[in-house]
C-alpha cells in the first residue's frame, strides 16, 4: 500500500483481546455521550472558536493537541460542526486556510462515532484529491492526528506502485485518501474491494477534481458507491454547478463560504502585485529578480513544464547563488516528492513550477509566488499566489504580464475580487542574459534544444488559450521572445504557418471574388435595389410546387397586403398573383452545356422549367434555387441519369444489345469451345503478325527519320561551336544540362552498331517480371558470357507506342 496504516501495534493475541474488549467498552460510552452531544450541536446560530468547544473524541483531541492546533479557522468553526452532524457540504475558503481538518476531524469523528472499525467494516470514507502531492499532504494530516488512539486503518492510494502489492492491504482499509485514476482502476480490477459500505466522500480541490480531467473518472467512481452517504465538497475557488451536485448525489447541501464576510478572494496577508513584462524581457526580469532576493524562499511558476525545464537547466548553469529546485507532471513520482520535501525544508531556495504545484500544496514559509507565464484563469491565479501567505501568514505574489494581457487579466481579477496593484521593475537593477543564454546554446545543444522545445510549447499554450480577451497570440513578438531564450532563430511554428497561409489563402479568394466582380457588375449591383431572403423568396416561380409552409406564409385574405409588403424586384403589380411572378434563368448562361442540358418549359408549371437531362430518365423540373444550383454539380445529377445498359462491342467497334449476342445451341453447333477458343487465338495471331510487319516497317522509319534531323541538328551544333569556340572549352553552366546530354548519350550509345535493336539502354536494370531465371541460365555458353561481361545486361526500352506493340508481339509470340 502507498502509505503506512494508523493501526498497527503489536502485542500479544491475548492481552490485545482484552485490551480491544475494555476498549469497545469504553467506546460505546464514548459513543453515545459523543453522539447525544454533536445532536445537540447548533451550526448555524452556536459560536465554537477553539477545538475544544466541539464533542471530539479523546483520540482527535489528542491529535489536535499534539499539532498544536487549539483554535478553528473560520472555515473548520463553520463547516466542523455541520459536517459531524452528517449534512452535505459545499465548502469554499481562500487557500491556506485550514480546509484540510474541516473535513479530516469530521471523518475521524463519524466513523468513531459508528464504529466503523476494522477489516471487516470496509471502506468507510473516501478522500478524492486531483494531485498525487496534494494526496500525500492529506494523507499526512490524517495520520498526524489520527495516531494517537484511534484503530482505523487508513491508506494512501496513488499508483506507483503494482496493483497487486495493493490489492490485499485494499480490502482492510476503512480510509482512503486516493487520486481518482488509481482509485477507479481499484474499483474495477479489484474483485474484493468492497466499498458498498461507505458512509463518506470528500472531494478536495473539487472545482478542479470536477473539470474535465477528472469528470470521466470521478462519474465511474461514483457508480460504484452508494448512494445513501455523506459528501463534503472542498476548495478555495467553487465554481460547481447544479448539474455537478446532481452527479454527485449531493442532499440538501450546505454552503459553507467565508469568502463572502471578506471581500477579497485572498488571504489577508497577501501583498499582490503585477508588473508588465513582454514576453522577451520574463528571463531577464525573472533572473534579475531570483538575483535580489537570495535570501527568500521563491515558488515561480510557468505555463509548461518545457519551459520549466529550460529555465531550470539554464539558470542552474548561470550559478545563480539560490539553490534551484524544479517540478512538473512529467517528473517521476519519486523525483517530485523530493522536491516538495526539499523545498518544504529549504529556508532559501526557488523553486520552477506548473501548475502541478498549483493547488493545495502546503510548503511553510513561502516569501514569493512569482506567476512568470500568465495563469489560464483567475481560479488558477488564486491558487498559485495561494501558496504564500499561508493561514495568517505573511506573503507577496507577483504576476508577470504582457502588455496585451493586462486590460484583459485585470478585468477578470477585478470580478473576482483580487486586490492587485501594479509595481515597476527597476530598470537600472535590470541585468540581461540574453548573451549568455546565447552562448549557452550555441555551447550545448542540449540546452538549445529544451530552449526550442519551450519556445513552441509556449507559443502553443498561448494560441491554445481559451481566453482570447486575454491572450492575443498576435500582439506577442515571438522573434523577440525566441532571441530572449538565446536561441539562433525563431522555430518553425506548423500550425502557425497553416493558420497563415489558410488566412491568405482566404483573403486572396476574397480578393479574387472581389475583382471578379466587374466594375459592369458594380454598376448594375448600385442600380438594383437591395433583395433581402424574403424578396428572392416571393420572386419565385412556381410557388405551387414550393413547400408547404413557404405556401403558408400567404394565406387568403393576405394576399394584397403581403404582396404590397414583400413587392420585390420581380413583383409586376398588386393584382399579379405573386405565386405566379416569373422568374427567369438567364438564357445566356452556358452552365448547361456542360452537362447536355436541353431546357423546355413545362406547360403543367405556368412559367415553369424542365431540363432534359443527356441520358436521364426523367426531366428534371427547377422549381428552386437550389434544383437550379444542382445543374451545376454533376455529381449529384448522376443520380438523375439513367443507370446505363449493358453493350456488346464487335471486332469493329459496334455497340451490341445483349439480345442480340449468339444463342447457346448457334454457339454449341460451331464446335467444342476448346477448339473455338484455339482458332480464335490463331486468327488473332495472324492478325497480329500481318499488322506487326506494316509497324515494324513504320517503326523503323521513324527511327531513321529521328536519327537523320539529330544528326543533322548535331551537324550544325559543332559548327556553330567551332565558330563561338576561339580557344577555350566552356563548361555547361547548369546540372540540368549535363543531365541532358547524358541522358541522350546513353540512349543512343548503341544504335549506330545495330539499328535493329535501337534504341537500347546499355545499363544494367533489375530483371522484370517477364524474365524467368531459366532465361538467364540458358545457353551457358562463353560467347553468351561475353556478351553479357561487355553488355551486361540489355533491355529494349520501348521509346514509342509501336515499340511496345513491336515488343509485345514478339514475347506472344
Ligand atoms: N486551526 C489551525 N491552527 C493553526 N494552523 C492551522 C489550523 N488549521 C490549519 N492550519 C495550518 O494552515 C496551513 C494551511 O492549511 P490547509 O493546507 O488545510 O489549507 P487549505 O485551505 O487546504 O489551503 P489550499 O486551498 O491551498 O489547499 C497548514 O499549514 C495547516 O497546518
Amino acid at each position: 500500500m502507498g502509505g503506512a496504516g494508523i493501526t498497527g501495534r503489536t502485542r500479544p493475541t491475548k492481552v490485545k483481546k482484552q485490551a480491544s474488549a475494555a476498549k469497545r467498552k469504553r467506546d460505546d460510552v464514548d459513543v453515545e455521550k459523543l453522539e447525544a452531544a454533536v445532536a445537540a450541536l447548533e451550526p448555524k446560530t452556536g459560536v465554537y472558536k477553539d477545538f475544544t468547544d466541539l464533542p471530539l473524541s479523546d483520540p482527535t483531541k489528542q491529535g489536535l493537541k499534539s499539532c498544536h492546533f487549539a483554535v478553528m479557522t473560520d472555515i473548520q468553526s463553520k463547516a466542523i460542526p455541520l459536517a459531524l452532524q452528517g449534512h452535505d457540504i459545499l465548502g469554499a475558503a481562500k487557500t491556506g486556510s485550514g480546509k484540510t481538518l474541516s473535513f479530516i476531524i469530521p471523518v475521524l469523528e463519524n466513523l468513531y462515532r459508528l464504529q466503523h472499525i476494522g477489516a471487516d467494516a470496509g471502506l468507510g470514507a473516501l478522500i478524492l484529491s486531483p494531485t498525487r502531492e496534494l494526496a500525500i499532504q492529506i494523507f499526512d494530516v490524517l495520520r498526524k492526528i489520527g495516531k494517537h488512539g484511534h484503530m482505523f486503518a487508513a491508506g494512501l492510494l496513488i499508483g506507483g506502485k503494482s496493483l497487486e502489492s495493493e490489492r490485499e492491504a485494499l480490502t482492510r482499509m476503512n480510509i482512503l485518501v486516493a487520486t481518482p485514476g488509481r482509485m477507479l482502476q481499484h474499483l474495477s480490477q479489484t474483485a474484493a474491494f468492497n466499498v458498498d459500505d461507505l458512509k463518506m466522500l470528500v472531494l478536495d480541490e473539487a472545482d478542479r477534481i470536477l473539470d474535465m480531467g477528472f469528470q470521466k473518472d470521478v462519474d465511474a467512481i461514483i457508480e460504484y458507491l452508494p448512494k445513501e452517504r455523506q459528501t463534503m465538497l472542498f476548495s478555495a475557488t467553487q465554481s460547481r454547478k447544479v448539474s455537478d451536485l446532481a452527479r454527485l448525489s449531493l442532499q440538501d447541501p450546505e454552503y459553507v463560504s467565508v469568502h463572502a464576510e471578506d471581500k477579497s478572494a485572498t488571504p489577508k496577508g497577501l501583498t499582490q502585485n503585477y508588473i508588465i513584462c513582454p514576453i522577451e524581457e520574463k528571463m531577464d526580469t525573472l533572473w534579475s529578480f531570483i538575483q535580489a532576493s537570495k535570501k527568500s524562499k521563491i515558488l515561480c511558476f510557468f505555463s509548461s513544464a518545457k519551459t520549466v525545464r529550460f529555465v531550470y537547466e539554464s539558470f542552474r548553469h548561470m550559478q545563480p547563488g539560490i539553490p534551484l529546485l524544479h517540478i512538473h507532471g512529467r517528473q517521476k513520482q519519486g523525483a517530485r516528492l523530493d522536491v516538495t520535501a526539499k523545498f518544504s525544508a529549504a529556508k532559501n531556495s526557488c523553486l520552477f513550477a506548473t501548475d502541478v504545484a498549483a493547488r493545495g500544496l502546503d510548503f511553510p514559509a513561502v516569501d514569493f509566488v512569482i506567476q512568470v507565464d500568465c495563469p489560464d484563469d483567475v481560479d488558477t491565479y488564486i491558487h498559485r499566489v495561494g501558496r504564500t501567505a499561508r493561514y495568517n501568514r505573511e506573503g507577496r505574489g507577483v504576476l508577470f504580464i504582457a502588455p496585451s494581457e493586462e486590460e484583459g487579466m485585470l478585468k477578470r481579477l477585478e470580478q473576482k475580487k483580487v486586490p492587485i496593484e501594479l509595481i515597476n521593475v527597476r530598470q537600472k537593477k535590470k541585468t540581461s542574459i540574453k548573451e549568455q543564454l546565447q552562448n549557452m546554446n550555441f555551447k550545448d545543444p542540449a540546452i538549445k534544444y529544451l530552449g526550442q522545445k519551450a519556445f513552441m510549447t509556449h507559443v502553443k499554450s498561448l494560441y491554445l488559450q481559451k481566453d482570447k480577451e486575454v491572450f492575443k497570440l498576435k500582439e506577442y513578438n515571438l522573434e523577440a521572445y525566441a532571441a530572449s531564450l538565446g536561441l539562433p532563430g525563431t522555430p518553425r511554428i506548423k500550425f502557425l504557418q497553416n493558420d497563415d497561409s489558410r488566412q491568405k489563402k482566404q483573403a486572396s479568394r476574397e480578393k479574387i471574388e472581389a475583382s471578379e466582380e466587374s466594375e459592369e457588375d458594380e454598376v448594375a449591383k448600385a442600380a438594383k435595389p437591395i433583395r433581402t431572403k424574403y424578396d428572392r423568396m416571393f420572386e419565385r416561380q412556381n410557388q405551387d410546387v414550393l413547400a408547404d409552409h413557404y405556401k403558408n406564409l400567404v394565406r387568403d385574405g393576405d394576399d394584397e397586403a403581403a404582396a404590397d409588403d414583400f413587392t420585390g424586384a420581380g413583383a409586376t403589380n398588386a393584382d399579379d398573383d405573386f405565386m405566379a411572378v416569373k422568374r427567369r434563368i438567364p438564357a445566356d448562361s452556358d452552365d448547361d452545356e456542360d452537362f447536355g442540358i436541353d431546357e423546355t418549359t413545362d406547360p403543367a408549371i405556368p412559367g415553369g422549367k424542365v431540363v432534359n437531362l443527356a441520358g436521364a430518365s426523367q426531366p428534371l423540373v427547377i422549381d428552386s434555387n437550389r434544383r437550379e444550383k444542382l445543374l451545376k454539380s454533376k455529381k449529384k445529377l448522376l443520380q438523375f441519369m439513367d443507370k446505363g445498359k449493358k453493350l456488346v462491342y464487335d471486332d469493329e467497334g459496334n455497340p451490341h444489345e445483349v439480345y442480340e449476342l449468339e444463342n447457346e445451341d448457334d454457339f454449341k453447333a460451331r464446335g467444342l469451345p476448346e477448339e473455338q477458343r484455339q482458332k480464335f487465338i490463331e486468327q488473332a495471331r495472324q492478325i497480329v503478325e500481318e499488322a506487326d510487319v506494316d509497324d515494324k516497317a513504320a517503326a523503323r522509319e521513324k527511327r531513321r527519320e529521328k536519327l537523320r534531323k539529330r544528326r543533322e541538328k548535331e551537324r550544325g551544333e559543332q559548327v556553330e561551336a567551332s565558330d563561338d569556340d576561339e580557344g577555350g572549352v566552356e563548361l555547361p553552366d547548369a546540372g540540368e544540362d549535363l543531365l541532358a546530354n547524358f541522358r541522350a548519350d546513353a540512349e543512343y550509345s548503341d544504335e549506330d552498331d545495330n539499328e535493329e535493336e535501337a534504341p537500347q539502354l546499355v545499363e544494367k536494370k533489375p530483371k522484370k517480371w517477364f524474365q524467368s531465371d531459366s532465361e538467364d541460365d540458358e545457353g551457358s555458353s562463353k560467347k553468351k558470357r561475353k556478351k553479357s561481361k561487355n553488355a551486361r545486361h540489355v533491355v529494349e526500352q520501348p521509346e514509342t507506342l509501336e515499340d511496345l506493340e513491336d515488343m509485345a508481339a514478339r514475347l506472344l509470340g
